[in-house]
């Protein structure tokens, strides 16, 4: 089994596990003092309905006291009423501080069983089972749980760590090609901030990625993977260089929270680095050609690069909503824009003028 042990301040907190089952549940979950604990896992309907049944009989086999707690799917559902609903499942079941909260699901559960964990009883332990694409490569990895709070993106969280994050590839061939194709935003996001001969390795096995060829797929989420651990390592609770992972979120939070969550979170993420590009070219950051290849990349996989033409959202509600995001410092954004040497920077003097000028080349009337 191929593993990645990732480290916070210079200590070994938790290993990636990368498999292509869920059997080997059974062989890991006795060194978390399975057998010795009440397990409850946390999923939402539709991954419920494909997996719940095949991970709750492998935990079964070395847990005596498993329970569930699931929730209808959807970003609309990752709120503080949704984790209040599972406090009160933890209650009823006598979970106490020793017991172990299991999150099987995309980024959405993800966030909110690790928050739950975070703050049940002062903290509990919690083990991510990603299963969509975004959250092999990227939610479940680096410890930011949280939750929206009316409709502000990851508003009221905390960085708190997993015990253990279990990959098993062979999710993603249910995944719908629309949530495969957001994860993909992430992804490129990797190469882009991180790894340039990664971002052309993406484009050369594009048919591979896309037709979910499994050696490529094992590849893309292992490379992917190691880029987040290698940044959340050197800066676990995000004081410097982990903000770059935040590359195209700033307008792509503001669009999603706009568009009222039904662009998926990977899908603004590829419009916001469209405007964060945009920006970088226009200071003479990164060449006409390195940005229109860019937009070309996202093209590609099929992710948007402009805002819907009927109906778009107004620059200047754009531009509003990126100053409630909580890159804000002392009144100035954190904005991530791409160097002339090929990776991401972090840039404290992008203007709202620019942010207004970015909106509108991503098509903000
Ligand atoms: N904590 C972090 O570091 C971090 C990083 C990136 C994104 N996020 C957050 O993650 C969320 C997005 O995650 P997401 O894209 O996984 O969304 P999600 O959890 O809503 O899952 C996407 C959809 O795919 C379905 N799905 C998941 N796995 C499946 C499978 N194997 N087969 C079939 N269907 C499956 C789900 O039912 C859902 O409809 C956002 O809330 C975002 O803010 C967090
Ligand atoms: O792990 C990180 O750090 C990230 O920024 C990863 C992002 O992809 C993720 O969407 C994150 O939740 C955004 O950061 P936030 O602090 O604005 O929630
Ligand atoms: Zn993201």
């Amino acid at each position: 089994m191929k593993t990645l042990t990732v480290h916070a301040f210079g200590k070994p907190v938790y290993d990636i596990l990368f498999t292509d089952s869920f059997e080997g549940l059974t062989d890991v979950l006795p060194s978390l003092g399975s057998q010795n604990r009440k397990i409850c896992i946390v999923s939402e309907s539709h991954v419920a309905d494909i997996y719940l049944p095949t991970v709750k009989a492998a935990i079964s086999k070395v847990c005596p006291a498993v329970t569930e707690f699931i929730f209808p799917e959807g970003e609309a559902q990752k709120n503080l009423s949704t984790v209040g609903d599972l406090y009160e499942c933890l209650i009823r079941n006598q979970f106490d501080r020793k017991d172990l909260l299991v999150a099987l699901g995309g980024g959405v559960v993800g966030d909110l069983t690790g928050y739950t964990a975070a703050t049940y009883l002062r903290g509990i332990d919690f083990i991510q089972i990603p299963t969509s694409l975004l959250a092999q490569v990227d939610s479940s990895i680096g410890g930011k749980t949280g939750v929206d709070f009316n409709a502000y993106k990851n508003m009221v969280g905390a960085f708190y760590q997993p015990k253990l994050v279990y990959m098993n590839f062979s999710v993603l061939k249910t995944l719908s090609r629309r949530q495969f194709l957001s994860g993909m935003g992430e992804i490129i996001k990797h190469g882009l901030i991180k790894d340039m001969d990664y971002y052309r390795w993406i484009k050369d096995h594009r048919e591979g990625i896309l037709s979910r060829d499994v050696s490529i797929l094992s590849e893309l989420v292992y490379t992917s993977c190691q880029i987040k651990k290698n940044v959340v390592e050197n800066d676990p609770k995000e004081q410097g260089e982990r903000a770059l992972l935040n590359f195209g979120h700033t307008l792509g939070h503001a669009v999603e929270k706009l568009e009222n969550f039904s662009w998926l979170h990977g899908e603004c993420v590829a419009i916001g680095m469209a405007a964060a590009a945009w920006i970088s070219c226009e200071r003479g950051m990164i060449t006409q050609t390195a940005f229109k290849d860019i937009l070309e990349t996202l093209k590609d996989f099929d992710l948007p690069i402009s805002l819907p033409e009927s109906g778009p959202l107004g620059a200047e509600d754009i531009a509003a909503a990126t100053k409630l995001d909580k890159k804000m410092e002392a009144g100035t954004i954190k904005f991530i824009l791409l160097s002339p040497e090929g990776h991401g920077i972090i840039d404290r003097t992008v203007t709202q003028a620019q942010i207004l000028d970015a909106a509108r080349f991503i098509g903000a009337r």
